[in-house]
């Protein structure tokens, strides 16, 4: 599959190439090729049980693959879960509750914790970043360190989803792969959310988001690929994907193409 997007491989921070992933006698995934920048946003889009959890799963080790993932030129695809994390891997998973009895800083620092505590310690060992940085850095690049020390009920629902995505961030995270980080958001605190993502993204950090909110995808992604029974059967700027039939065909009837619809002059293009 072309992929004409990026200007060289050296852009490529994540990239699979035929990643396939079989749950009995279900193809979850099949073939899938799939690359994101440094600095890039890409949305991962489809219908109800297309496979974009499975692959989110399947990048980060979480699930049995075959076929090949690789973050910055480095192979992971044998990797477990806990070494693509290190590697700069890092995921939200779509039931991201936090806990409610703590700080928005100490949700942080239970995350810090999961990436495991030899890891912790042959940080303070080497002299690198200790967890109170990384909490920091990672709060910064949210725009949240004014709530570090409140509790996620005293903050607005967009607010806690980005704590969600800060979690993610703790460490050095060159990748992030978000699945459904803004449910629940009404239409100007997904805009704002929006925002947020681009904040981070300039910073190099590259995204995989995956979300039912369309107008959110569509406005804050570089490229999008839309999964269908698990394989990809389209990808390109947003533009392009509104006007593509087989992605119309996919959609057809869905209640997130036509609630973004008037926006995005879906009428008018299809
Ligand atoms: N652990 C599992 N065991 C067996 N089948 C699974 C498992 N996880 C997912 N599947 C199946 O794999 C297919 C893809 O599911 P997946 O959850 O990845 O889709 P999705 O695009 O993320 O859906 P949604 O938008 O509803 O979250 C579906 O047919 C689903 O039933």
């Amino acid at each position: 599959m072309s992929d004409t997007t990026f200007a060289t491989t050296a852009q490529r921070l994540l990239e699979t190439r035929g990643l396939s992933v079989r749950y009995g006698g279900v193809s979850a995934n099949t073939d899938i090729d799939l690359a994101v920048g440094a600095g890039e946003i890409v949305g991962l889009i489809g219908p109800n049980g297309a496979g974009k959890t499975t692959f989110v799963d399947a990048v980060t080790g979480f699930t049995k693959s075959s076929g090949s993932v690789s973050l910055a030129g480095s192979q992971l695809e044998k990797s477990s879960p806990h070494r693509r994390r290190r590697a700069g891997m890092a995921r939200t998973w779509q039931a991201g509750e936090l806990f409610t009895d703590l700080t928005v800083a100490q949700n942080l620092a239970v995350a810090v914790q999961s990436v495991g505590l030899r890891a912790m310690f042959s940080d303070i060992v080497n002299g690198s970043k200790p967890p109170a940085d990384a909490i920091d850095r990672a709060l910064t690049l949210v725009g949240l360190t004014d709530v570090a020390d409140r509790r996620p009920g005293e903050l607005t629902l967009g607010q806690q989803k980005l704590v969600g995505v800060a979690r993610a961030l703790v460490g050095d995270t060159r990748l992030v792969l978000l699945d459904e980080p803004a449910a629940g958001l009404d239409t100007h605190e997904s805009k704002e959310f929006g925002t947020e993502l681009r904040r981070i993204a300039n910073t190099g950090i590259g995204v995989l988001l995956i979300d039912h909110d369309m107008s959110l995808v569509l406005d804050v992604c570089d490229r999008l690929y839309v999964l269908d029974f698990g394989k990809v059967i389209a990808q390109g700027p947003p533009a392009q994907i509104l006007d593509d039939p087989a992605v119309v065909a996919a959609y057809l009837g869905s209640p997130e193409v036509e609630a973004a619809a008037p926006q995005n002059d879906w009428e008018e293009q299809a």
